[in-house]
């Protein structure tokens, strides 16, 4: 474990990005009550901010300023928002590093992660500013000779917005991107292990000429409290969530009150099939991109390795080869591959499922420990079965639980056996078994011969408990719009 404090002033070209006030109705503000919590560098233990804690009063009047900002946000030209979000899209590029450095320091991943998820979020607002122009109603063929019937869309309302500490600039950009495009007023509350990221976001916001009050950040250690006010607030008219299917059923019965959209991006399970023809290396490649990116903490890892009984042997020793390459430790330090996990809640849950597979009759192929702090070794075990916990259960860490399988019928159906639905993974190259396997698979997102399926341009999201609603691609934008039908009398 590093001991050296993170001083993170110090490592930035631009220091006023690291904002630790909450931003809202376009003022920078400390808590009415001067309460703060401490957000902590994961791969060093040590505080490196005290960030104001902000509570309901505060989150209220956020909504209403969004609801002020957003009627002269909505009048504007779709091209003006257009111009205004590629001014901010400009911006994060341009601070990049600094962005970078920020979420690397409160979140753990590598640097060099921590920079594509400043780009793969900054793609969100270019992407939706384009969108924005092409917002188009309908005509339809009047039922009678007097009618001309049209469908406008037009923006749903206030946001509300909760978001994981996994991805804390990515995941904030995939909501209040479609949002301000389609003429919403946005309040973003993200995870209090990570709400850094969130306030850099918005000094650029405000840099860009996004109107004050149109776009709020809300840190708070008071996560139960501020989700309830989003979800009974008659202002708010969208709920927008990633994290866990637990806390997102939680947020789906509060909602309900008021008949509230929802966005769910939840949990997921994905397995990761190899069948006996697939191209062995590449499956490899395939199963490190998408079981270590972040450390194995993202909601499309994969969690379940199925390999063909012809190819097992095979492809765990050269598996094992790629996992022994790691490196583990520190995300600022050039070379690092591996961050730690975000909390010992984490580890401990990457232990037990380690232990329930040796308890069940499997072994650790490499790996299998917990190292200082929150780092973990990159693991492999072999022997895994359907009845253990990792077959059911989201690990969110370094785990490759390999299972052995014979027929294609057998793997889809083990498979698909899950609450879940989000993303699954199979390398095979005979174009029947892809064609079959693709159609059989129960969930989202299918990655075909890849381990990384994550683009602005496609629609992401999960069917079953995996959640609700797409984001990115075209269709993103529709879960920020309403539909209305005018008819008229001639
Ligand atoms: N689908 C995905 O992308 C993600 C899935 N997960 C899954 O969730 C598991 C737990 O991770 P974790 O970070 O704890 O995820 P949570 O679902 O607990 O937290 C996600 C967000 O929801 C907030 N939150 C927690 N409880 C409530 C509540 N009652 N009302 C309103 N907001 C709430 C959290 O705030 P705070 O941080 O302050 O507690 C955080 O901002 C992971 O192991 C993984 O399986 C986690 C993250 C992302
Ligand atoms: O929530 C997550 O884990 C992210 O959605 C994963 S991704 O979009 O970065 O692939």
């Amino acid at each position: 474990m590093n001991t050296h404090a993170t001083d993170l002033k110090m490592l930035l070209k631009d220091p006023s990005l690291l904002e630790t006030r909450g931003y809202v109705a376009g003022v920078w503000i400390q808590a009415d009550d001067g309460a703060t919590f401490d957000v902590v560098n994961p791969a060093r233990g040590d505080v490196i901010a005290k960030v104001a804690d902000l509570g309901v009063a505060e989150t209220r009047r956020a909504i209403a300023a969004a609801d002020d900002a957003m009627k002269g946000w909505a009048a504007r030209t779709a091209k003006e928002r257009a111009q205004i979000m590629r001014k901010w899209f400009d911006l994060m590029m341009e601070n990049q590093d600094d962005l970078a450095r920020i979420l690397t320091a409160e979140m753990g991943k590598p640097l060099a992660e921590a920079k594509g998820e400043i780009a793969y979020g900054a793609s969100f607002i270019e992407w939706f500013g384009e969108e924005a122009k092409r917002i188009y109603g309908e005509t339809i063929p009047g039922h009678q000779p007097d009618k001309r019937l049209t469908v406008l869309k037009q923006p749903i309302g206030v946001v509300g917005s909760i978001t994981p500490w996994n991805f804390p600039n990515a995941m904030i950009t995939r909501k209040c991107a479609p949002a301000l495009a389609a003429g919403c007023g946005f309040v973003g509350r993200p995870a209090s292990e990570t709400p850094l990221s969130a306030l850099a976001m918005a000094v650029l916001a405000d840099r860009a000429g996004v109107p004050k009050g149109l776009f709020s950040i809300v840190p708070s250690s008071k996560a139960s409290e501020i989700g309830k006010e989003f979800c009974e607030n008659p202002v708010v008219r969208k709920l927008t969530f990633t994290g866990s299917t637990n806390v997102g059923r939680i947020l789906l019965r509060q909602a309900a009150d008021q008949v509230m959209k929802c966005s769910m991006e939840l949990g997921g399970n994905a397995p990761f099939i190899v069948f006996d023809d697939a191209d062995l290396d590449a499956a490899v490649d395939g199963a490190m991109a998408s079981k270590f990116r972040n450390n194995g903490q993202t909601c499309v890892c994969a969690n379940r390795i199925y390999v063909q009984a012809g190819v097992y042997d095979a492809f765990a020793k050269k598996l094992a080869a790629a996992v022994d390459k790691l490196k583990v430790g520190d995300g600022m330090t050039e070379g690092t591959t591996t961050g730690p996990l975000i909390s010992e809640k984490a580890v401990e849950k990457v232990q037990d499922h380690i232990q329930d597979v040796l308890d069940g009759g499997g072994s650790v192929l490499t790996g299998g420990k917990p190292m200082e702090g929150l780092f973990f070794e990159p693991t492999i075990v072999t022997g895994v079965t359907q009845d253990m916990k990792v077959a059911t259960e989201e690990t969110f860490g370094p785990l490759a639980p390999l299972f052995k399988f014979d027929t294609e019928d057998e793997v889809v159906t083990w498979a698909n056996d899950t609450i879940f639905g989000l993303a699954a993974y199979f390398y095979a190259r005979d174009v029947g078994r892809i064609t079959r396997v693709q159609e059989a698979l129960e969930y989202g997102i299918v990655g075909v011969n890849t381990g990384i399926i994550s683009t602005e341009v496609a629609p992401f999201g999960g069917i079953k408990q995996s959640g609700l609603g797409r984001e990115g691609s075209r269709h993103g934008i529709e879960d920020y719009l309403e539909m209305k039908y005018v008819c008229l009398s001639i």
